[in-house]
């Protein structure tokens, strides 16, 4: 009872960060598409950053940026931001983020951070031509549990397969003009989950992949709804599946009720076994499953750093957002993504298409 009580206390806080006194000459937000994950992504972990206020809102209509004005009580004040938040669809996110380097800001910009590695390249290139942060925001790299496991995993000896089947319902999750299923905005089931195990494996592994197979299921033309792949990563070609999956079939008569979204990262390894549930939205709960060859499994969770840096209710956005910040006023944040980071993932998101026979997804045309 107690330890639900807990959760319960956790997962509202994390909703609902307590607000924080600002200090003085804040780093000024732009969010750029009043997307339905920017409150969770950028508005309420700047809320409960001393160093951040969200100033303005852009959305292709002003009916649309008022009204989000409204709702998260940003001023709207155009103009005079430090960086900008890019919560667009994909096929946007490279357009917006060298308007705003242009600009002289720095940009954290949701993931895929683009639609193929040929404008990853050039979007990292044009931040460190200007000297500003561009950072992809894969937040849950940030996460304590991304580290426990990797802890865990080299406790265990080295890693000899991982594999993860990521699936949603689509229709409770997306409705069907979702920009997810949309080639010219840059979508697909791959674009959209790939990142999250593609990235996770590459940390655990510290290693490169090499995509040996992959098939689709298509949606429309160009769309996958599902692609599995068989890969392998570094010099000793650790074994590798992930399925990412936007409809996962329903159950029950016709098939109509709804299964539960499936996220778990296996990693396997010479002494035992890490399961990782819930790995794309950690900070909301998940659980890190331990099967020791020699006997005796347990479970736990990390949510807050070793290192004493943040709080059991900071979500994977809000750690994300203090190592963001941290890099902008020039000191060392704890944890970061290198422009390679997003550049290697783009990379195998570009040879899995490839590999499935699908075109990648279409260089921005935008010219500065
Ligand atoms: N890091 C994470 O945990 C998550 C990241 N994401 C990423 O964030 C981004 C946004 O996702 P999400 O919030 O679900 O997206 P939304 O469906 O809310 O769309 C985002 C924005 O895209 C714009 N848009 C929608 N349709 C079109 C269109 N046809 N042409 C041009 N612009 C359009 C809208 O801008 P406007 O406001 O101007 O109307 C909208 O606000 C994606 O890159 C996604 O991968 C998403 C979820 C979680
Ligand atoms: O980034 C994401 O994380 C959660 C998924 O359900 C969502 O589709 C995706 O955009």
């Amino acid at each position: 009872m107690s330890s639900l009580l807990a959760f319960i206390r956790r997962l509202s806080t994390c909703n609902n960060p307590p607000e924080m006194e600002k200090a003085p000459g804040p780093l000024r937000f732009g969010v750029l598409g009043a997307a339905r994950i920017a409150p969770d992504a950028i508005v309420k972990p700047a809320r409960n950053h001393e160093d951040v206020v969200v100033t303005a809102i852009a959305a292709r209509s002003q009916d649309r940026a008022d009204a989000f004005a409204r709702q998260w009580g940003i001023p709207k004040a155009h103009g005079g931001s430090g960086a900008y938040q890019a919560q667009l669809p994909n096929s946007l996110h490279c357009e917006w983020t060298m308007k705003a380097l242009a600009a002289g800001k720095h940009v954290l910009c949701e993931k895929p951070i683009a639609d193929n590695e040929e404008d990853t390249r050039k979007m990292f290139a044009f931040a460190a031509e200007k000297n500003l942060v561009l950072l992809e925001a894969w937040q849950v790299h940030f996460h304590p549990s991304l580290q426990r496991v990797k802890e865990l995993a080299d406790d265990l000896g080295p890693i000899v397969n991982m594999s993860t089947y990521l699936g949603v319902w689509n229709s409770v999750f997306f409705l069907k003009d979702d920009i997810r299923f949309n080639y010219d905005l840059g979508g697909g089931a791959l674009m959209d989950m790939g990142p999250y195990p593609i990235n996770c494996m590459r940390f655990l592994t510290a290693h490169e992949p090499s995509v040996h197979s992959a098939s689709a299921t298509l949606r429309t033309e160009k769309i996958d709804e599902k692609i599995e792949t068989h890969l392998s990563f570094g010099p000793d070609a650790i074994p590798a599946t992930i399925t990412t999956d936007s409809h996962l079939a329903g159950w029950g008569p016709l098939g109509l009720l709804p299964r539960w979204i499936q996220m778990v990262l296996r990693v396997e390894c010479k002494e035992g076994v890490v399961e990782w549930s819930n790995y794309v939205l950690p900070h909301l709960y998940h659980s890190i499953t331990v099967y020791p060859k020699e006997g005796g499994q347990w479970t736990e969770a990390a949510y807050k750093r070793r290192d004493g840096e943040g709080e059991e209710w900071w979500s994977a956005y809000r750690y994300q957002l203090e190592a963001f910040v941290d890099k902008v006023r020039g000191r060392q944040p704890s944890v970061w993504r290198t422009a390679e980071d997003s550049i290697e993932s783009m990379k195998a998101i570009d040879a899995i298409y490839t590999k499935c026979g699908l075109p990648l997804r279409p260089t921005s045309q935008f010219i500065l």
